[in-house]
């Protein structure tokens, strides 16, 4: 049974091959899939037959946006977010082309969509912690002293999931431990509680479009930039603070994924060198940034998160003035292609 079929877009940004969908084939038959090709548009990526999909190259992109895919990355996983932008659909569910399909302690396979559905259909609890991890899951629930006011929870904006096999590290801790593998299966989901950052990782994620679709800007990196594989960090930065001022909540944990391709930790250091430093600067930044109360939707709080960036972080390298800037095109590209639904009449 497919959870939401109709309600789910899975966005894949390939450079290589996409013959990882077989494993993926009872769970991603059902659902749409946009496939974003990024580097060559003169390369042909072979989609295994039976899925339903939408491919865009490098081409369709500059053709379907116009000017404003000048803030589309090119040559970064940071290409994923134009799938999220031309979806249709309420939930986008994004995963890399070398993740698989996991198994959970007892051999089964496990449906990473369902889960991540599920996460996202229930509500969050990013005000009050629950020591017993999601209580909304079979099993769970609010344990003594929660307090009853706030059972209800919030809507879920982002479900965070993880994986099995090569975890994602940064290069310098790919280099010193070069065959650790994340082996434990944490059978958990937690809310990550409000007014606390975490580094979102792009590979297993999903997320409500309606909620925070236009914070889920993947920025402008990779070929041209100085800003490498912080395409998710960003993202994860900036959407969470969206999500603590518009209360809505963030969820991490499962479900796994099998994560097979270690990235080159040599080529993945020259790609990370600067976020290595900046994000020490950037994450205090952020962690600090307090929104207007009058910003009341995502595209608001993303707009005054881009003057920010602006005007607080050119000093740390001019790159944020033309980030700040691409952050404004999303947002423009982004109410181009979903603009607001007319108001039900009354
Ligand atoms: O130039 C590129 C490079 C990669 N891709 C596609 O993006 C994903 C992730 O690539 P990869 O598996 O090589 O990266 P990892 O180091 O394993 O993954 C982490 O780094 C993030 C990349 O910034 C990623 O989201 C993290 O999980 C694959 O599908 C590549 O095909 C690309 O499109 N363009
Ligand atoms: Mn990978």
């Amino acid at each position: 049974m497919a959870l939401m079929k109709d309600e789910v877009d899975i966005v894949i940004p390939t450079i290589r091959t996409l013959d990882f969908l077989e494993s993926w084939r009872p769970f991603f038959q059902p659902y749409h899939l946009i496939i974003v090709q990024d580097g060559d548009p003169s390369k042909t990526i072979k989609v295994p037959e039976g899925f339903d999909y939408d491919l865009y190259n490098r081409d369709d992109i500059n053709r379907i946006l116009g000017p404003k895919a000048s803030c589309i990355s090119y040559k970064e996983s940071a290409c994923r977010c134009f799938g999220f932008l031309i979806s249709k659909k309420k939930y986008i569910f994004t995963i890399d082309d070398d993740c698989f399909v996991a198994k959970d302690p007892s051999g089964k396979e496990i449906n990473a969509v369902e889960q991540h559905v599920r996460n996202l259909i229930t509500p969050s609890t990013p005000f009050f912690f629950n020591t017993l991890y999601d209580p909304y899951r079979e099993g769970a629930d609010f344990v003594r002293g929660y307090p009853f006011s706030m059972r209800s929870g919030v809507p879920t904006a982002v479900s965070h999931g993880l994986w099995l096999n090569i975890p994602d590290y940064d290069a310098p801790t790919q280099l010193v431990k070069p065959r650790e593998r994340s082996t434990r299966y944490v059978d958990a989901v937690i809310t990550i509680p409000k007014g606390t950052l975490y580094p979102m990782c792009g590979m297993n994620l999903a997320f409500d479009r309606e909620l925070i679709g236009p914070a889920m800007y993947f920025g402008l990196l990779g070929d041209g930039q100085p800003f490498k594989r912080y395409d998710d960090m960003l993202a994860g930065w900036l959407s969470k603070v969206v999500c603590d001022h518009l209360g809505l909540g963030v969820k991490t944990g499962l479900p796994y994924l099998w994560h097979s391709k270690a990235s080159d930790p040599f080529v993945n250091l020259k790609k990370e060198f600067n976020g290595l430093f900046w994000q020490e600067e950037l994450i205090p930044f952020f962690q600090s940034v307090v929104l207007p109360k009058e910003c009341t939707t995502a595209q608001q709080c993303y707009l005054e998160l881009a003057k920010l960036v602006k005007e607080n972080l050119a000093s740390i390298d001019p790159y944020f003035i033309r980030l700040a800037d691409a952050m404004v095109t999303w947002i423009e590209a982004w109410d181009e292609f979903n603009p607001p639904k007319p108001a039900a009449a009354s």
